[in-house]
């Protein structure tokens, strides 16, 4: 066991490119480190690759430069079987819950399904399921009803108990929230920093929301068209951003607060003055 549970060393990702173009670059030169029970917040505008990060590290898409360590082995380039045996430790959310889980199963079926595949009796998968259901706070008759039966935040619920079944140590969270309305979106941010902090797990936590970075991440990474830009502890990156595309980003998220929004405003003009005069 070492303190880094997940090492990224100078990753590079292609995608092919249309018809006989040049595979196109969506990740350069990324290294990161998450620890065990540690958050580490992803953002960027749409398009800066923070899906294809994910994807990445679970081994969805192949990896061109660099290398991807967990605990310490590299799984860059694992065959389908090795990739198949790291689906216990290294799970996923998505962000719709709404078609994420099967709509034909029942809720325990989705549950027990990685266990059960995972070589555990019914009967054992069953009684873990009751267990995943305590975990996220439903009750245990939601077992036996289908998803369409539950609201988005309650189906997201199920799917963070089903990503916990075989006590995962990582968890790539795809924007995990931002299908769900405000109020619930803090409901289910409480919800994985509870369990975090009773299993230990660690998230890398997709978002495009700064808010829900300051809710759940110690740490955060800035992605710019496929590079990293800035990252540090989240206070600091959130309170005194340093790259002026941070800035942008973070001036440019909404806020609630009156006040807030004020000094918001007198900063962005601050900030687009001294570009003028940097010009
Ligand atoms: N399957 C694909 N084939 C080719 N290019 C792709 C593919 N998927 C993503 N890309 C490109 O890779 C870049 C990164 O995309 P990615 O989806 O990782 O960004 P993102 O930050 O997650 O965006 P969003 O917040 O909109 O989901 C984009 O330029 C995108 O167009």
């Amino acid at each position: 066991m070492t303190d880094r549970l997940l090492e990224i060393d100078r990753l590079a990702v292609d995608y092919p490119g249309s018809g006989r173009s040049k595979p196109v670059r969506a990740l350069e030169d990324i290294s990161l480190r998450i620890r065990p029970g540690e958050t580490v917040g992803l953002v960027g505008e749409s398009g800066s690759g923070k899906t294809t990060l994910g994807r990445a590290i679970l081994g969805l898409i192949p990896v061109a430069e660099g290398n991807i360590l967990f605990d310490g082995n590299d799984i860059s380039h694992l065959r389908r079987r090795e990739r198949r045996a790291l689906s216990a430790d290294i799970q996923v959310v998505f962000q719709d819950p709404y078609t994420s889980l099967n709509p034909s199963m029942t809720v325990e079926d989705i549950l027990s399904e990685p266990l059960i595949v995972a070589g555990r009796s019914r009967r054992d998968a069953v009684a873990r399921t009751r267990e995943l259901l305590d975990r996220v706070h439903l009750p245990h008759d939601a077992g036996r009803r289908l998803p369409r039966e539950f609201s988005g935040g309650q189906r997201q619920r199920i799917a963070i108990a089903r990503a916990m079944a075989l006590s995962p140590r990582l968890i790539v969270c795809d924007e995990p929230v931002s299908a769900l309305d405000l109020t619930t979106q803090a409901r289910v941010l409480a919800l994985f920093t509870e369990i975090q902090e009773s299993t230990g797990v660690s998230y890398l936590f997709i978002t495009h929301d700064l808010s829900v970075v300051r809710a759940v991440s110690h740490s955060v990474l800035v992605l710019y068209r496929g590079k990293i830009v800035e990252s540090g502890r989240t206070a600091v990156v959130t309170s005194a951003p340093t790259h002026p595309y941070t800035r942008r980003l973070f001036m440019s998220a909404p806020v609630a607060d009156p006040e807030r929004q004020k000094e918001r405003r007198l900063q962005r003009l601050a900030l687009t003055a001294s570009e003028g005069t940097a010009a």
